[in-house]
């Protein structure tokens, strides 16, 4: 009989649930179920209330049907029975995060909440609370306040404090009414086991929460706000435990529904990128890991803490325990390229896209391959969705350089591409000059599955090769490994996260190698994209920021 965990991704659009074999990771069966409900940025589900831009929403019954759609599915797939998982793990976006009540039930459940939109679950792209951070950053500043050093000199807007400081400056009876606030990722957890656990990941990465420290205290806090003094000790509070702990085990409800044993171990909740790590086989220093999807999240190991600009976290244990665990990600990758093929591009490619029987994007990929670095005259800046490393500003925006009249749409794609394979490389810049050195790049995430132009590209401009994971579902994957040391070796698991990649993880045969030629143009390309860089984003030419405020009257919560 062989023993099997189940790993779930919690992505932005679906969730997708992956049983794995843990004799040799092998993913047996697979299941996506894409949210009823999606993103919500403009109106609240069954509802005329409208939202401002910059809102991101998903509703929590969605995450339940993931859990109870796709398990049984990947069992039925295999033709494998319950008695033979060992233990079930997830990972999720974040900070993904909502607000509940003293049973764990999300304010927007009550009917008498549910109008208001800060009752629901803010997706980690919930972009609102940008003018908190900066505030939240000005008096975190001035205070001298050494939390700063370990998230690379600035709070997100993207993070938990900046969500809940919003909250509380909109709707403070909501604010009032929340017991806890949860990263959906615990949420999750709690629903399966029944219990609320905490994990250091999401704690130490965007909740500002330090192993030996704790939070920030509450006279920062208090200057925030005075009602904040006591936001640490209540509703965030709870016991905070290490990646691979076991949460519980599945309840009798929950195990019925998910086609599952009552009392299978579950792990603690884990981010997405954070899983892929292991995942991917990673659980030493100098190995960069980029999760490459609709965004990217890059995360590496390291014996020390030390201060890198615009990383998104330093946090002990938080990846692999026993390492310092760093991140840093562009906010938009995937997205950028979904938003030219939505928005950019003319009919008539459309049409020669679907004679030849391809997505817009192979199409262009295709076509975008055929010429050089350099050879379109365009560079972009990839700030569609704001800019989360090294600058750490949703404010800023994009841009696209060099536009003639002769511009072709694959052209346009092309500079896109590259774009993001620069923000990339200002990542690993800034790694390498504070001594975490990447020697090693490891990329997973459905774009090197997608697009072999976009990964030669990043080996290009990055000058090292580049070894993809041989996984489908590597965060998936990372997850069940972590579900397997949760069930721990006297149920047929693993002591250590180590002992499971080791065992479990696999890397590709093909890596995608830098070509010397190609990276000395890009290189040239490199210089003026760090040009406008630091001219678009350290404050000589606020014009983006301009723009926004021109464009964005706030004008919360309207109903029509
Ligand atoms: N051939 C392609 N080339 C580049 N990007 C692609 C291609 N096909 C899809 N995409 C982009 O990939 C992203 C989805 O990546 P994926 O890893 O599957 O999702 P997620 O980030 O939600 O886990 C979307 O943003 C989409 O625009
Ligand atoms: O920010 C994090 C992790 O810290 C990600 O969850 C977030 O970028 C979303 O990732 P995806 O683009 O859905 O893969």
């Amino acid at each position: 009989m062989s023993t099997y965990t189940i790993g779930v991704d919690f992505g932005t659009e679906s969730g997708r649930a992956v049983l794995v074999n843990i004799a040799d990771g092998a993913e047996v069966s697979e299941h996506v179920t894409p949210y009823r409900h999606g993103v919500i940025d403009s109106t609240l589900p069954n509802s005329d209330t409208k939202l401002e831009a910059e809102w991101a929403l998903q509703h929590p019954q969605d995450y339940v049907e993931v859990l109870t759609t796709s398990v049984p599915a990947v069992l039925k797939q295999a033709g494998v029975e319950a008695s033979e998982v060992i233990g079930v793990g997830i990972d999720f976006t974040a900070c993904t995060m909502l607000p509940v009540d003293e049973w764990g039930t999300p304010l927007c459940f009550h009917d008498e909440l549910k109008e208001r939109p800060h009752s629901w679950l803010k997706l980690w792209k919930h972009h609102a609370a940008q003018d908190e951070a900066n505030e939240l950053n000005r008096i975190a500043e001035e205070r001298g306040e050494d939390f700063l050093q370990r998230y690379g000199g600035k709070i997100s807007s993207e993070w938990m404090m900046a969500k809940i400081w919003q909250i509380l400056n909109e709707d403070a009876d909501m604010y009032e009414r929340t017991d806890l606030f949860l990263e959906a990722t615990d949420w999750v957890i709690a629903q399966m086991t029944g219990s609320i656990v905490r994990n250091s990941c999401t704690a130490g990465y965007k909740s500002i929460w330090h192993k030996q420290k704790g939070y920030p205290s509450e006279d920062f806090f208090k200057a925030l706000d005075p009602r904040l003094e006591k936001l640490t000790s209540t509703k965030l509070r709870g016991e905070i435990v290490p990646l691979g702990t076991r949460a519980g085990g599945l309840t009798e409800e929950m195990g019925e529904r998910m086609g599952l044993l009552p009392g299978t171990a579950v792990s603690v909740g884990n981010v997405d990128a954070h899983a892929a790590a292991p995942g991917v086989g990673v659980v030493s220093p100098g190995k960069l890991v980029m999760a490459m999807g609709t965004s990217i999240c890059h995360v590496v190991l390291s014996e020390r803490e030390t201060e890198v600009e615009g990383m998104c976290g330093v946090v002990e244990d938080g990846i692999i325990p026993g390492y310092f665990g760093y991140e840093a990600g562009q906010s938009a990758v995937g997205d950028i390229f979904a938003w030219f093929v939505k928005n950019g591009v003319p009919g008539e490619v459309e049409q020669a896209a679907e004679n030849a029987g391809v997505s817009i994007h192979q199409y262009l990929e295709e076509k975008a391959s055929l010429y050089k670095p350099g050879e379109t005259g365009l560079l972009a800046l990839d700030w569609m969705n704001g800019n989360r490393s090294v600058l750490v500003d949703t404010d800023l925006s994009g841009l696209i350089l060099g536009l003639t009249l002769q511009s072709k749409p694959e052209e346009i794609y092309r500079a896109l591409l590259e774009s993001t394979a620069f923000g990339t490389k200002k990542i690993i810049d800034a790694f390498n000059d504070n001594g975490i050195h990447i020697e090693e790049v490891y990329a997973c995430g459905g774009l090197p599955q997608k697009n072999k132009l976009l990964m030669q590209m990043y080996a290009d401009v990055t000058n090292l090769e580049i070894k993809v994971s041989a996984a489908s579902q590597t965060p998936a994957l990372g997850a069940a490994m972590f579900a397997a040391v949760a069930a721990g070796e006297e149920m047929g698991g693993f002591e250590s996260i180590t002992q499971a990649a080791q065992t479990m993880s696999r890397v590709r045969d093909e890596t995608f190698k830098p070509i010397p030629e190609n990276h000395q143009i890009y290189q040239k390309l490199y210089e003026e994209y760090t040009q406008l860089h630091d001219y678009f984003g350290r404050g000589e030419n606020d014009v983006m920021k301009r723009l926004r405020a021109l464009k964005a009257p706030k004008a919360i919560n309207q109903s029509t």
